[in-house]
Protein backbone atom coordinates (compact mmCIF):
# COMPACT_ATOMS: atom_id res chain seq x y z
CA UNK A 1 0.00 0.00 0.00
CA UNK A 2 1.11 3.60 -0.69
CA UNK A 3 2.25 6.08 1.95
CA UNK A 4 4.09 5.90 5.25
CA UNK A 5 2.41 3.50 7.70
CA UNK A 6 1.97 5.18 11.10
CA UNK A 7 0.54 3.32 14.10
CA UNK A 8 -1.57 5.55 16.35
CA UNK A 9 -4.54 5.47 18.68
CA UNK A 10 -7.81 4.98 16.80
CA UNK A 11 -10.47 4.83 15.54
CA UNK A 12 -10.27 7.55 12.86
CA UNK A 13 -10.61 11.07 14.23
CA UNK A 14 -8.26 11.01 17.24
CA UNK A 15 -5.84 13.78 18.12
CA UNK A 16 -3.12 11.15 17.70
CA UNK A 17 -4.14 10.76 14.03
CA UNK A 18 -4.05 14.55 13.67
CA UNK A 19 -0.54 14.62 15.18
CA UNK A 20 0.53 11.91 12.69
CA UNK A 21 -0.78 13.86 9.72
CA UNK A 22 0.82 17.03 11.00
CA UNK A 23 4.19 15.27 11.13
CA UNK A 24 4.03 13.15 7.97
CA UNK A 25 1.60 15.25 5.92
CA UNK A 26 -0.45 13.65 3.15
CA UNK A 27 1.86 10.64 3.09
CA UNK A 28 0.69 9.32 6.47
CA UNK A 29 -1.28 6.07 6.26
CA UNK A 30 -2.68 5.52 9.78
CA UNK A 31 -2.69 2.04 11.28
CA UNK A 32 -5.26 2.38 14.07
CA UNK A 33 -4.60 0.81 17.46
CA UNK A 34 -6.76 0.50 20.57
CA UNK A 35 -4.21 1.66 23.15
CA UNK A 36 -0.70 3.04 23.64
CA UNK A 37 0.45 -0.51 24.42
CA UNK A 38 -1.00 -1.64 21.12
CA UNK A 39 1.00 1.02 19.27
CA UNK A 40 4.25 -0.19 20.88
CA UNK A 41 3.38 -3.88 20.36
CA UNK A 42 2.45 -3.24 16.72
CA UNK A 43 5.65 -1.30 16.12
CA UNK A 44 7.78 -3.95 17.74
CA UNK A 45 6.08 -6.54 15.50
CA UNK A 46 6.80 -4.24 12.52
CA UNK A 47 3.14 -3.68 11.70
CA UNK A 48 3.95 -0.05 10.86
CA UNK A 49 7.06 1.98 10.02
CA UNK A 50 6.44 4.69 12.61
CA UNK A 51 4.26 5.17 15.65
CA UNK A 52 2.81 8.34 17.20
CA UNK A 53 2.07 8.34 20.94
CA UNK A 54 1.08 11.10 23.39
CA UNK A 55 3.77 11.74 26.02
CA UNK A 56 2.81 14.90 27.89
CA UNK A 57 -0.13 17.26 28.29
CA UNK A 58 0.31 20.85 29.37
CA UNK A 59 -2.52 20.60 31.95
CA UNK A 60 -2.29 16.98 33.09
CA UNK A 61 1.45 16.30 32.89
CA UNK A 62 3.31 13.20 31.75
CA UNK A 63 1.60 10.21 30.17
CA UNK A 64 3.28 7.64 32.35
CA UNK A 65 2.44 4.65 30.23
CA UNK A 66 4.31 6.02 27.23
CA UNK A 67 7.39 6.70 29.39
CA UNK A 68 7.22 3.20 30.91
CA UNK A 69 7.09 1.52 27.50
CA UNK A 70 9.98 3.60 26.14
CA UNK A 71 12.32 2.22 28.84
CA UNK A 72 12.11 -1.41 27.72
CA UNK A 73 11.44 -0.86 24.02
CA UNK A 74 14.09 -1.20 21.30
CA UNK A 75 12.30 1.65 19.48
CA UNK A 76 13.81 5.12 19.26
CA UNK A 77 12.25 8.59 19.24
CA UNK A 78 12.62 10.24 15.84
CA UNK A 79 10.37 13.26 16.19
CA UNK A 80 7.90 15.24 18.30
CA UNK A 81 4.69 17.11 17.59
CA UNK A 82 3.15 19.75 19.88
CA UNK A 83 -0.56 19.80 19.09
CA UNK A 84 -2.98 22.37 20.54
CA UNK A 85 -5.92 20.34 21.90
CA UNK A 86 -9.34 21.95 21.38
CA UNK A 87 -12.00 19.84 23.05
CA UNK A 88 -15.63 20.22 22.03
CA UNK A 89 -18.84 18.88 23.49
CA UNK A 90 -20.47 16.80 20.77
CA UNK A 91 -23.91 15.30 20.49
CA UNK A 92 -26.30 13.91 17.91
CA UNK A 93 -29.13 16.21 19.06
CA UNK A 94 -28.52 19.96 18.92
CA UNK A 95 -29.24 20.75 22.60
CA UNK A 96 -27.68 20.42 26.03
CA UNK A 97 -30.85 19.25 27.80
CA UNK A 98 -31.15 15.54 28.47
CA UNK A 99 -27.45 14.60 28.49
CA UNK A 100 -27.07 11.91 31.13
CA UNK A 101 -23.62 10.62 30.17
CA UNK A 102 -20.45 12.14 28.71
CA UNK A 103 -17.89 9.91 27.04
CA UNK A 104 -14.26 10.95 26.72
CA UNK A 105 -10.69 9.74 27.00
CA UNK A 106 -9.57 9.92 30.65
CA UNK A 107 -7.11 12.70 29.70
CA UNK A 108 -9.86 14.68 28.00
CA UNK A 109 -12.29 14.33 30.92
CA UNK A 110 -9.49 15.63 33.15
CA UNK A 111 -8.72 18.53 30.78
CA UNK A 112 -12.38 19.65 30.87
CA UNK A 113 -13.20 19.15 34.58
CA UNK A 114 -14.35 22.71 35.22
CA UNK A 115 -16.64 22.82 32.19
CA UNK A 116 -18.23 19.48 33.11
CA UNK A 117 -18.74 20.54 36.72
CA UNK A 118 -20.35 23.85 35.74
CA UNK A 119 -22.39 22.76 32.71
CA UNK A 120 -23.25 19.10 33.22
CA UNK A 121 -22.79 18.48 36.96
CA UNK A 122 -25.19 15.52 37.03
CA UNK A 123 -24.02 13.72 33.90
CA UNK A 124 -22.06 10.51 34.38
CA UNK A 125 -18.49 10.75 33.05
CA UNK A 126 -17.33 7.61 31.29
CA UNK A 127 -13.71 7.13 30.25
CA UNK A 128 -13.18 5.26 26.98
CA UNK A 129 -10.12 4.30 24.92
CA UNK A 130 -9.94 7.50 22.84
CA UNK A 131 -11.79 10.69 21.95
CA UNK A 132 -12.81 9.31 18.58
CA UNK A 133 -14.25 6.25 20.33
CA UNK A 134 -16.20 8.64 22.59
CA UNK A 135 -17.63 10.37 19.51
CA UNK A 136 -18.50 7.03 17.93
CA UNK A 137 -20.45 6.00 21.04
CA UNK A 138 -22.22 9.36 21.36
CA UNK A 139 -23.36 9.07 17.74
CA UNK A 140 -25.06 5.75 18.54
CA UNK A 141 -26.51 6.32 22.02
CA UNK A 142 -29.27 8.88 22.58
CA UNK A 143 -28.88 10.94 25.76
CA UNK A 144 -25.09 10.85 25.60
CA UNK A 145 -22.43 13.34 24.53
CA UNK A 146 -18.69 13.16 23.84
CA UNK A 147 -15.60 15.25 24.36
CA UNK A 148 -13.54 15.16 21.18
CA UNK A 149 -12.02 17.22 18.40
CA UNK A 150 -13.54 18.59 15.17
CA UNK A 151 -12.17 15.68 13.18
CA UNK A 152 -14.22 13.19 15.20
CA UNK A 153 -17.29 15.48 15.06
CA UNK A 154 -17.16 15.53 11.26
CA UNK A 155 -16.64 11.77 10.91
CA UNK A 156 -19.66 10.98 13.10
CA UNK A 157 -21.82 13.90 11.91
CA UNK A 158 -22.21 15.23 15.47
CA UNK A 159 -23.33 18.73 16.47
CA UNK A 160 -20.78 20.88 18.31
CA UNK A 161 -22.77 22.05 21.35
CA UNK A 162 -19.88 23.89 23.00
CA UNK A 163 -16.51 24.78 21.49
CA UNK A 164 -13.14 24.87 23.25
CA UNK A 165 -14.33 23.46 26.58
CA UNK A 166 -10.85 22.63 27.93
CA UNK A 167 -10.08 24.29 31.29
CA UNK A 168 -7.23 26.28 29.79
CA UNK A 169 -7.05 27.57 26.20
CA UNK A 170 -3.31 26.83 26.04
CA UNK A 171 -4.07 23.08 26.38
CA UNK A 172 -1.41 21.31 24.30
CA UNK A 173 -0.34 17.67 24.04
CA UNK A 174 3.13 16.66 23.00
CA UNK A 175 3.35 13.49 20.90
CA UNK A 176 6.44 11.44 20.12
CA UNK A 177 7.18 9.84 16.79
CA UNK A 178 8.80 6.45 17.36
CA UNK A 179 10.58 4.23 14.90
CA UNK A 180 13.56 1.96 14.35
CA UNK A 181 16.14 4.75 14.49
CA UNK A 182 16.33 8.29 15.78
CA UNK A 183 16.73 11.28 13.44
CA UNK A 184 19.88 12.78 11.88
CA UNK A 185 21.06 16.14 13.30
CA UNK A 186 18.98 19.06 12.01
CA UNK A 187 20.71 21.88 13.89
CA UNK A 188 17.69 22.40 16.16
CA UNK A 189 17.39 19.14 18.08
CA UNK A 190 16.43 17.64 21.38
CA UNK A 191 17.72 14.44 23.01
CA UNK A 192 15.60 12.34 25.39
CA UNK A 193 17.20 9.97 27.86
CA UNK A 194 16.31 7.95 30.92
CA UNK A 195 18.62 7.30 33.84
CA UNK A 196 18.71 6.13 37.43
CA UNK A 197 20.54 7.69 40.32
CA UNK A 198 22.08 5.50 43.03
CA UNK A 199 20.28 6.07 46.34
CA UNK A 200 22.90 8.14 48.17
CA UNK A 201 23.34 11.81 49.07
CA UNK A 202 24.23 14.08 46.14
CA UNK A 203 23.81 11.43 43.44
CA UNK A 204 21.14 13.40 41.55
CA UNK A 205 23.33 16.48 41.61
CA UNK A 206 26.23 14.40 40.25
CA UNK A 207 24.01 13.25 37.36
CA UNK A 208 23.00 16.76 36.42
CA UNK A 209 26.50 18.25 36.64
CA UNK A 210 27.77 16.91 33.26
CA UNK A 211 25.03 18.87 31.51
CA UNK A 212 25.95 22.17 33.13
CA UNK A 213 29.70 21.53 32.70
CA UNK A 214 29.27 21.05 28.94
CA UNK A 215 26.74 23.86 28.50
CA UNK A 216 23.84 21.54 27.68
CA UNK A 217 20.45 23.04 28.47
CA UNK A 218 17.88 20.77 30.13
CA UNK A 219 14.26 21.25 29.02
CA UNK A 220 12.56 18.56 31.11
CA UNK A 221 13.10 16.36 34.16
CA UNK A 222 10.43 13.85 35.08
CA UNK A 223 10.57 11.03 37.63
CA UNK A 224 8.69 7.74 37.38
CA UNK A 225 8.63 4.68 39.62
CA UNK A 226 11.15 2.20 38.24
CA UNK A 227 8.90 -0.80 39.01
CA UNK A 228 12.02 -2.55 40.28
CA UNK A 229 11.67 -1.78 43.97
CA UNK A 230 9.70 0.29 46.44
CA UNK A 231 10.39 4.04 46.05
CA UNK A 232 12.97 3.40 43.37
CA UNK A 233 12.80 5.91 40.51
CA UNK A 234 13.84 6.50 36.93
CA UNK A 235 14.51 10.02 35.69
CA UNK A 236 13.43 11.09 32.20
CA UNK A 237 15.46 14.00 30.93
CA UNK A 238 15.18 16.08 27.74
CA UNK A 239 18.15 18.22 26.74
CA UNK A 240 18.74 20.64 23.89
CA UNK A 241 21.01 19.33 21.14
CA UNK A 242 21.63 16.09 19.25
CA UNK A 243 23.52 13.13 20.79
CA UNK A 244 26.05 13.65 17.97
CA UNK A 245 26.69 17.30 18.94
CA UNK A 246 30.09 17.62 20.66
CA UNK A 247 28.79 19.07 23.95
CA UNK A 248 25.95 16.56 24.32
CA UNK A 249 28.30 13.70 23.40
CA UNK A 250 30.78 14.71 26.10
CA UNK A 251 28.04 15.11 28.70
CA UNK A 252 26.69 11.63 27.86
CA UNK A 253 30.12 10.02 28.21
CA UNK A 254 30.48 11.54 31.70
CA UNK A 255 26.96 10.59 32.62
CA UNK A 256 27.51 6.99 31.56
CA UNK A 257 30.24 6.67 34.19
CA UNK A 258 28.02 8.06 36.97
CA UNK A 259 24.50 6.79 36.31
CA UNK A 260 23.35 3.41 37.62
CA UNK A 261 21.46 3.06 34.35
CA UNK A 262 21.43 5.22 31.24
CA UNK A 263 19.56 4.85 27.96
CA UNK A 264 19.38 7.41 25.17
CA UNK A 265 15.81 7.26 23.85
CA UNK A 266 16.55 9.31 20.77
CA UNK A 267 17.58 12.62 19.21
CA UNK A 268 15.10 14.44 17.01
CA UNK A 269 14.18 17.89 15.67
CA UNK A 270 12.39 20.05 18.24
CA UNK A 271 8.70 20.65 17.57
CA UNK A 272 7.73 24.11 16.42
CA UNK A 273 5.82 25.78 19.28
O1 LIG B 1 -5.55 10.83 20.51
C1 LIG B 1 -6.61 10.98 21.09
O2 LIG B 1 -7.59 11.52 20.55
C2 LIG B 1 -6.79 10.50 22.48
O3 LIG B 1 -7.90 10.23 22.86
C3 LIG B 1 -5.60 10.41 23.40
C4 LIG B 1 -5.19 11.69 24.07
C5 LIG B 1 -4.14 11.37 25.18
O4 LIG B 1 -3.88 10.23 25.50
O5 LIG B 1 -3.62 12.33 25.74
C6 LIG B 1 -4.54 12.58 23.08
C7 LIG B 1 -4.59 13.94 23.21
C8 LIG B 1 -5.42 14.62 24.23
O6 LIG B 1 -4.55 15.11 25.23
C9 LIG B 1 -6.37 13.70 24.87
C10 LIG B 1 -6.30 12.36 24.73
Amino acid sequence: MEGISVACLGPAGTFSEEAASRHFGQDARPVFCTSIDDVFDGMEARAARFGVVPVENSLEGAIGHTLDRLVASPLRISGEVALPIRQHLLRREGRLEGITRVYGHAQSLAQCQRFLKDTLPLAERVAVSSNAEAARLAAREPGTAALAGKRAAAIHALTILAEGVEDDPTNTTRFLVIGETSAAPSGHDKTSLVMSAPNRPGSMLALLRPFSRHGVSMTKLESRPSRRGLWDYLFFVDVEGHAKDVNVRHALVELEARAGYLKVLGSYPMARP
